[in-house]
């Protein structure tokens, strides 16, 4: 299998104040292969959004490499970065983050349309297919204050999709949301996972990360522990196992 991520000896540090700086990110290792669906859990403050951005290339690391499919982006210029954001990467957030003056299927359309000099009606096409995957095709028309927290985070998710990206980074993508649209969102994100896009989420929740085939759990800035599991199949409905086993496992290591 091939790693699309590889992150070696990452540090993180943010400068507080004049002669003070706080170590975010201590010496991480991470591998991940094409296809895999990885969970990121920990204490609060232990640094998995700082990881998660830092992997993604959203924040520029300290020391250390990151490669993006085998590519070193730590030196990249910060337009080249975009780019490789923009064309291999989706982003998932708590804070979905809609332009509150576009429609929803024009929000979902608008990173192919900045991105690139593509044919509008082949983009709105693609918006609408991926608006009916997710179950809001007839709510494209609609604005960001017709939508519950579940259906505009899958607005969300077709925004990261528009672009066919090789990875979807999510932090606490379910966060916002009960325990209903939590489940149906998962559904969509193993779906695509399915399909063959990497995905990497920052949870707390133990019912999302069940979903996903690999928890790492971080603690003090550096990734301590992490258990593999088979894909998630939808299927087999053997998601309370799952979550049992994540339960025990995390308690067993003292976590
Ligand atoms: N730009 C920054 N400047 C100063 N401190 C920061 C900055 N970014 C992160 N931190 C601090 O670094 C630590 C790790 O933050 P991070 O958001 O990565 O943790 P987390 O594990 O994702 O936490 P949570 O689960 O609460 O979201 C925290 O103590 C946070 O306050």
């Amino acid at each position: 299998m091939t790693n699309i991520i590889e992150a070696r000896s990452v540090t993180k540090k943010v400068a507080l104040g004049k002669d003070n700086e706080l170590h975010i990110l201590k010496d991480v290792n991470l591998e991940v292969e094409e296809g895999e669906f990885v969970s990121v859990m920990g204490p609060s403050g232990s640094g998995k959004s700082t990881l998660l951005y830092n992997i993604s290339g959203m924040d520029r690391i300290t020391s250390g490499s990151v490669k993006i499919k085998g590519g070193e982006i730590g030196s990249l210029k910060e337009e080249e970065l975009a780019k490789i954001r923009l064309e291999t990467m989706g982003f998932i957030f708590q804070d979905i983050n809609l332009l509150k003056n576009l429609s929803l299927i024009d929000n979902v359309m608008f990173p192919a349309l900045v991105s690139t000099d593509a044919d509008k009606n082949v983009v709105n096409q693609k918006a609408k297919e991926l608006m009916k995957m997710t179950g809001i095709e007839k709510l494209a028309d609609h604005t960001i204050t017709q939508g519950s927290g579940g259906q505009l985070q899958r607005v969300g998710i077709c925004r990261a999709l528009i672009n066919d990206p090789a990875i979807i980074f999510g932090d606490e993508p379910t966060g916002a949301l009960d325990s209903n649209s939590t489940e149906e969102i998962m559904s969509i994100l193993a779906e695509i996972n399915k399909d063959g896009t990497t995905i990497v989420l920052v949870t707390h929740d133990i019912k999302v990360a069940a979903k996903t085939e690999r928890i790492l759990v971080m603690a003090d800035g550096n990734i301590v522990s992490q258990k593999k599991m088979r894909k998630y199949d939808a299927q087999r409905d053997d998601s309370k196992e799952r979550e049992e086993s994540i339960m025990k496992w995390l308690i067993e290591n003292g976590l």
